[in-house]
């Protein structure tokens, strides 16, 4: 009965609802909620400067001291944002019990599925990047993320950069996997083990970009799934560039997440000091040319498309050369 109504604390906290952490006294007013997942309910909520911050709350004390744990390991890797920034730790207090909770910094972004869509395959290339080099960093400290799936990721700020939010999955190297979701898990698709080593996230990274030009994603079957994902990879334009990186992830070639970052930007030609043009964009311009003469526009669309790819292509060196 009791638990019932501290579940019903977790779940129902209302717009206006005021915490007051038990021990270091900080409060929050609940905004909304930003959704549930396994372990918890996570809240939009404000802190006493009117800031806005994202709660979890969780009545499995273990699974919070877990994510807290990372979260706080994650913070103490020098110069690198890895996942959300951890604010405060308390508990609720309830007439029915303690509830504990975290406060983190509040993602507000995009989805990568919606942000890239529509969008050049350089823009897929890139936030890949951008999630390799947070990887590379994670797997040397010692972790695997686990469970990483678009729910986890969040585009966010300006310039634009990939975040990760939910650290739960996130698992010391050589465990086996804590939390999986199946589309994403090699194991659940025969090609691999669930142990946590890093060709268990790169794994997850090309299934990444599959789901990006696959949102309705597509079921396991009968015969060699290598196959399937080849056949998936060149029926999409976008992804046919890709197709030899993300095989090379898909059938476990890699063994550091900077092995594939690097032949990625390699394929996208653009060092961090690179002048080339990109392969990517050469073959996404390439197509537009192709396709704007066989419709025979007035030249000044072409001119207005030539200038706005040169203004992506010195964008994204500049996001480069922002990660670097
Ligand atoms: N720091 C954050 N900033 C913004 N949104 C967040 C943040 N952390 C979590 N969220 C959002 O809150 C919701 C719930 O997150 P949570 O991590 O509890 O569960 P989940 O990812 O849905 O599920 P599971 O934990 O089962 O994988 C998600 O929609 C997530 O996008």
């Amino acid at each position: 009965m009791k638990s019932n109504s501290l579940k019903n604390h977790v779940d129902r906290l209302s717009a206006g609802y005021l915490i007051i952490g038990k021990w270091h006294k900080h409060r929050y007013t609940i905004v909304r909620k930003l959704g549930s997942g396994a372990t918890g309910t996570v809240y939009l909520a404000e802190d006493g400067l009117s800031q806005l911050v994202a709660i979890k709350v969780a009545l499995d004390n273990m699974a919070i001291t877990s994510e807290v744990n990372v979260l706080k390991h994650l913070s103490k890797v020098e110069g690198k944002i890895l996942g959300p920034e951890l604010i405060d730790v308390d508990d609720l207090v309830t007439s029915d019990g303690n509830i504990p909770f975290y406060v983190m910094e509040y993602l507000k972004g995009t989805s990568i599925i919606d942000y890239v869509n529509g969008k050049g395959a350089e823009w897929l290339g890139l936030f890949a990047v951008q999630l390799l080099g947070d990887l590379e960093n994670l797997h040397r400290e010692g972790w695997v993320f686990g469970d990483l799936k678009p729910d986890n990721l969040l585009i966010v700020g300006s310039p634009k950069r990939i975040r990760w939010i939910d650290v739960g999955g996130t698992t010391l190297l050589g465990r086996s996997i804590k939390e999986f979701t199946e589309f994403f898990d090699r194991g659940y698709w025969n090609l691999g083990s669930r142990k946590a080593e890093p060709s268990y996230d790169l794994f997850a990274v090309a299934m990444i970009m599959i789901n990006c030009e696959y949102p309705e994603r597509f079921e396991k079957r009968a015969g060699n799934l290598e196959d399937l994902f080849q056949k998936k990879i060149m029926e999409s334009q976008r992804l046919q560039p890709f197709c030899s990186i993300l095989m090379k992830a898909i059938r476990g070639n890699y063994t550091r997440a900077g092995e594939m970052k690097s032949e990625l930007i390699q394929l996208l030609g653009d060092s961090p000091k690179g002048k080339k043009k990109s392969s990517v964009v050469k073959q996404t311009n390439k197509s537009r040319k192709v396709k704007k003469r066989s419709q025979k526009k007035p030249s000044f669309l072409i001119e207005f498309f030539l200038i706005l790819s040169l203004l992506i292509l010195c964008y994204i060196l500049y996001l480069f050369g922002q990660m670097m």
